[in-house]
């Protein structure tokens, strides 16, 4: 079996407050892992970890072999963070050129990259708009188009459909399973149980701890729940 990311023991304080404990998780290659719980539960300060943006934890961290975190192994994960971090000055085309710019695309590259991105976000009749004139969904659309500029082997996503109406929500979990197709790996954190149904496995968070894992259906079986939101609450989580 090859993972691409393990978790192993992994805990995180601010301060006196342990908000991360003892955490284990192997996500395979090419699937689409969820991690589902209530706000503070600590899936972001959990992907920030996993993708190299926070070295002070306690636990191991391992992104394709290798230990996090590693400067090579950056570039080769794709990052959506909760906030957006795009400049509200340039035009949605100019952030994308700039991140494309980061990565080294050669001009072709980077042209048939933006294009791409920009189309399954459905932005590309937007990207000569100056991204302060941008909605919030729009800018969510354009972070997860930055996110995946430079085709990356993985792809982590903090809750990438907030604020995104449900047509266009669908398309993406379209796409991103397009994407899991082609191989790549997926860590999606969501609040929502419909999102959750779509990952093949799913990690419940809560206060911290995984509280159960395993896929959707496993899940729905060994918790004898009809949905996943009985399954959170029979696991000893509140609602979601
Ligand atoms: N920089 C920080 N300093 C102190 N406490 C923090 C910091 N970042 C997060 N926390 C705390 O860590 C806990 C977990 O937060 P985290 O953002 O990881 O949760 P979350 O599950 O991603 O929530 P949400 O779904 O609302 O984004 C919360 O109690 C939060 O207040």
């Amino acid at each position: 079996m090859s993972f691409t990311i393990v978790a192993e023991q992994v805990s995180k304080s601010f301060g006196k407050k342990e908000v991360l404990s003892n955490i284990d998780l192997a996500v395979k290659k090419g699937e689409i892992y969820g991690l589902i719980g209530p706000s503070g539960s600590g899936k972001t300060t959990l992907v920030r970890i996993l993708v190299g943006m926070d070295s002070d934890f306690a636990g191991k961290v391992n992104v394709l072999d290798v230990a996090m975190p590693s400067m090579d192994v950056l570039s080769k994960i794709g990052y959506m963070a909760q906030s957006d971090a795009l400049y509200p000055e340039l035009t949605g085309e100019e952030n994308l050129q700039f991140f494309a710019s980061l990565y080294k695309l050669k001009k072709e590259e980077r042209q048939q990259r933006i294009a791409y991105a920009a189309e399954l976000v459905q932005l590309t009749p937007h990207l000569s708009k100056k991204v302060m004139a941008y909605s919030g969904g729009m800018k969510r659309r354009l972070s997860l188009a930055i996110a995946l500029i430079h085709n990356p082997q993985i792809l982590v996503l903090d809750e990438p459909t907030v604020g995104i109406d449900p047509e266009l929500r669908l398309s993406i979990w379209n796409e991103l399973s397009e994407l899991k197709k082609q191989g790549k790996t997926l860590v999606v954190t969501t609040h929502v149980m419909d999102e959750a149904e779509k990952c093949d496995r799913l990690a419940m968070v809560r206060e911290g701890k995984i509280i159960t894992s395993g896929s959707p259906l496993e899940l729905k079986q060994q918790y004898e729940a009809k949905d996943l939101e009985g399954v959170f609450v029979k696991a000893g989580g509140k609602r979601v």
